[in-house]
This record gives structure tokens, sequence and C-alpha cells, in this order.
């Protein structure tokens, strides 16, 4: 079983089955939220999940790093990058003119700011972008309108009347696959739907023994000194302190590189912890 952000009609939807091109309909369970995508794997209640982690306009999506940095017995075992495409979607017979409220993700309304603040349009937000479309086809209102895949009007019976609404034309998502560790699940590389595969990365979570000014200098020091590239960096509150902070680090290579290995041992050895979120492979761009 594959959980992913639900309802049908997603991008997550489109993501998980890239990800997983010869599982068959009836393998992928949408789920009715980032956080229930996390915890049904966790539970074991289904094998993967796939959720958003990183858009090209919006950054990163908090909800899933912060669900990662909660549930430890989970690790990233790929990533999908997946092109994205806004459109504006309404009740069947409804016209521009006639709408006033917008639903959807906070990363697709964030993605298409200016088109809501020129036309002064109110914004409501969603669990998911085609979570938005069912409820606009169940609420029968004439004022609103949904933003999100085409899919997504396909599957909820809209119409959509504008397309790429989005504020930069490139608009790109990184997704991540999950699993609890150890289900024994092995990375499949090739002829599984990526156009090509460039490398590894690996995705480290730091968390400083002291937040001392400097902390996070002297961590990415020590990558450098090993000359190792970082693809990623992202700094998360520890939620216990103000001022005090857990550091997401994305290096570009797999964690059975020996350099890789070093830098998290003298890491360690200087008092902080190193927790291994995941190694796997660089995904390219899809969909060009
Ligand atoms: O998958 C979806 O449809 C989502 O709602 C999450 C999302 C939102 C915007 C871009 C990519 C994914």
């Amino acid at each position: 079983m594959i959980g992913f952000l639900g309802p049908s009609g997603t991008f997550t939807e489109q993501a998980a089955h890239s990800a997983f091109p010869t599982a068959d309909a009836t393998s992928f369970r949408p789920m009715p939220s980032i956080p229930a995508v996390l915890d049904a794997v966790a539970d074991g209640e289904v094998r993967s999940g796939v959720v958003p982690m990183e858009n090209s306009i919006q950054g990163t999506v908090h909800v899933t790093i912060d669900g990662l940095l909660a549930r430890p017995t989970l690790e990233i075992t790929r990533e999908i990058l997946l092109r994205i495409e806004q459109h504006l979607m309404v009740l069947e017979g409804v016209n521009g003119e006639q709408i006033e409220e917008v639903w959807s993700h906070p990363q697709a309304l964030a993605q298409c700011r200016s088109f809501i603040r020129d036309r002064k349009l109110r914004e409501v937000q969603f669990d998911s972008t085609a979570a938005a479309a069912a409820a606009l086809a169940l609420s029968a209102r004439k004022d609103v309108a949904a933003i999100g895949p085409q899919q997504a009007a396909v599957e909820h019976g809209l119409a959509v009347i504008e397309n790429n609404i989005a504020d930069v034309t490139e608009n790109w998502t990184r997704f991540a696959v999950v699993r609890s560790v150890g289900t024994g699940e092995v990375n499949t590389l090739v002829g599984d739907g990526f156009d090509e595969i460039e490398e590894k990365k690996t995705m480290l979570v730091v968390t400083p023994y002291q937040n001392i000014p400097g902390v996070l200098a002297s961590v990415l020091n020590v990558f450098s000194a090993l000359g190792l590239n970082l693809s990623w960096i992202e700094s998360r509150p520890t939620r216990q302190r103000l001022g005090t902070y857990q550091f997401f680090v994305e290096i570009q290579t797999g964690i059975e590189t020996e350099s890789l290995k070093r830098s998290i041992g003298v890491i360690e050895a200087y008092g902080h912890k190193v927790h291994i979120l995941g190694s796997y492979q660089s995904a390219s761009v899809q969909g060009r």
C-alpha cells in the first residue's frame, strides 16, 4: 500500500504514480492530510507514503519536515520532482467575474499570490488542492474557485476557466517517498519512471549540542573541509527555546561515501546529534 496526500486529483497523487509506475491502482490510498500520511507509514498501515517537501517558488513545506522530525522512525527513500501547473476551476456554468474567494492548499495559494492579489480574492486554506476542489463541488458555491491541477477538476467535476495562474511558470515541487526504517523495501534505481538518474544524496538532521554562536558554521565547515557539496539546508526551531534550531542538511553524495561518514563522526565528536533521514538517488526533473 502506498499512502499519498489525497483525495484523488492532487499533485501528490501524480508524484506517487511516478514513484511507483508498476503498482496497480488499488495499491494507492488517498489520505486526508500530510500528518495522516506520515502517521499511516509510522504505524505500518501503509508501506510507503508520498508527501510534498519543497517548492521552487514557495520553499519548504514545513508540515512535512516538522512531521519527519516528530516521527524519527521514518526515512526518506526517494525524491520525485514534478512540474506544477496551477489552474483556476469553478462549478460548471460559473464565470470568472462571479469569483470572490479561492480555495486551495497553502502552497498553491502562495504560488498564485499575484493573481489572487490582482483580483482581490479572499483565500481559504485546505489540506490539499484536490480537497479544495472536492469541497467546492459539494458546496455548490458560485462565488468560489479552487486552485490546483487539471486532474483535480476532472476528478471532482469542475470546469477550468484559467490555466497557468502561478506567479512563475517554471514551478517545480520536490516530493519525498517515506517508509518506516528497516522495512526492507529496496531503493529501485532504474526502469521505474525516472528519465535519468544522476547521483545520490543524503539527508541529515543535525541537533546542535549547544546553540552557541557559529554552531551552524562549524558544522558546515566540516562538510566543506572534506570536500562535500550541500544541495539543501533548512533550519527549524527546536520548540524548546526561542533562537534554538535543528538543521536539515542535504549532502550531494550517498551515505556509503567515506568522507561523509567521516564528517558525521567529526560532527558527533563535537557533541552534536546527527540523524540520517535518508540516502537516495538524486532525481532529474520529470515531464520535460
Ligand atoms: O498535492 C497537492 O495537490 C497538494 O495540495 C500539495 C501541493 C501543493 C502545491 C504544489 C505541490 C503540491
